[in-house]
């Protein structure tokens, strides 16, 4: 199985943002990928008070632009997430999975919002603007079992504890992840939730400088279930592949068989 994660910067011009995805899933698609990752807020990373009037029904435009795509290569695509509405002054932050027919056979909000300040640096509010989702998503494939995540969520190893003891073999995790808290932590996060699940992680980031002058930390990441980092986006746009064989996450929790040393009965979570 090839999977492929699209690292990009996303603006607030969403058909330009849009036929730059389709571009580079073509691409992705024409090099042999039968699974594709795209970052968080795929079709619009703009001014927070033009996110409720970005927000759009699922299905709507930019989903029918991942299902035709993903119906015409034969591929899964995880549209990385896009402003849902959720009210008239709320959105949900949605990762969307698309199947080899173009079917959303998985949608997930995402639970964990990102509220931090940093001061003199940047603060981000997302509750102002965005509901959380409640509901843990999985989707089964001819593949393999996967489980959906976005970006803050990997701060919450209980969640990720929660998909792998669904029985996912591999999670996905879009994210716009700042440069300074990224350099610090993003593949130390990313490889510990491999390591501790013993299942692949596959994590497409935003790169660059966004709208209002913050910069993203891109890189990228493919991550197996022994917490290798097996593939890493370069700088810039693009897309980063690897050939990734789901048997593995077998032969690992044999190897060491961690979920069932688990003591569920005494901790206090
Ligand atoms: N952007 C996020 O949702 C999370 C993040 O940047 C962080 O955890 O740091």
């Amino acid at each position: 199985m090839k999977v492929a994660v699209i690292q990009l910067n996303v603006g607030e011009n969403k058909s330009k943002n849009l036929s730059k995805a389709v571009h580079f899933i073509d691409e992705a698609a024409g090099k042999g990928a039968d699974i594709i990752l795209l970052p968080e807020c795929v079709n619009f990373f703009g001014d927070t008070a033009e996110i409720i009037n970005q927000a759009e029904t699922i299905p709507g435009p930019t989903s029918d632009v991942f299902s035709k795509k993903a119906k015409e290569h034969k591929i899964y695509i995880n549209c990385g997430s896009i402003y849902e509405v959720a009210d008239s002054k709320y959105a949900y932050n949605t990762s969307l999975l698309f199947d080899t027919n173009g079917e959303i056979i998985a949608k997930y909000r995402k639970i964990h919002l990102y509220d931090a300040t940093f001061k003199d640096r940047f603060t981000s509010k997302e509750s102002e603007n965005i509901r959380p989702g409640n509901k843990l998503v999985t989707a089964d494939t001819e593949f393999g079992k996967f489980g959906l995540s976005i970006c803050y969520d990997v701060r919450f190893p209980e969640l990720f504890r929660s998909l792998a003891l669904e029985g996912c073999q591999m999670i996905f995790l879009p994210a716009a992840f700042p440069q300074y808290t990224g350099s610090m932590y993003w593949e130390t996060l990313l490889r510990a939730r491999a390591v501790e699940n013993q299942c692949y992680i596959v994590a497409a980031g935003q790169y660059g400088k966004s709208y209002n002058g913050n910069v993203f930390f891109g890189n990228s990441l493919i991550i197996d279930p022994w917490g290798t980092v097996i593939a890493k986006a370069h700088e810039g746009e693009g897309i980063t592949m690897q050939d990734i064989d789901l048997s593995f996450v077998e032969q690992v929790r044999n190897n060491i068989p961690t979920f069932s040393h688990r003591k569920p009965e005494v901790y206090k979570l």
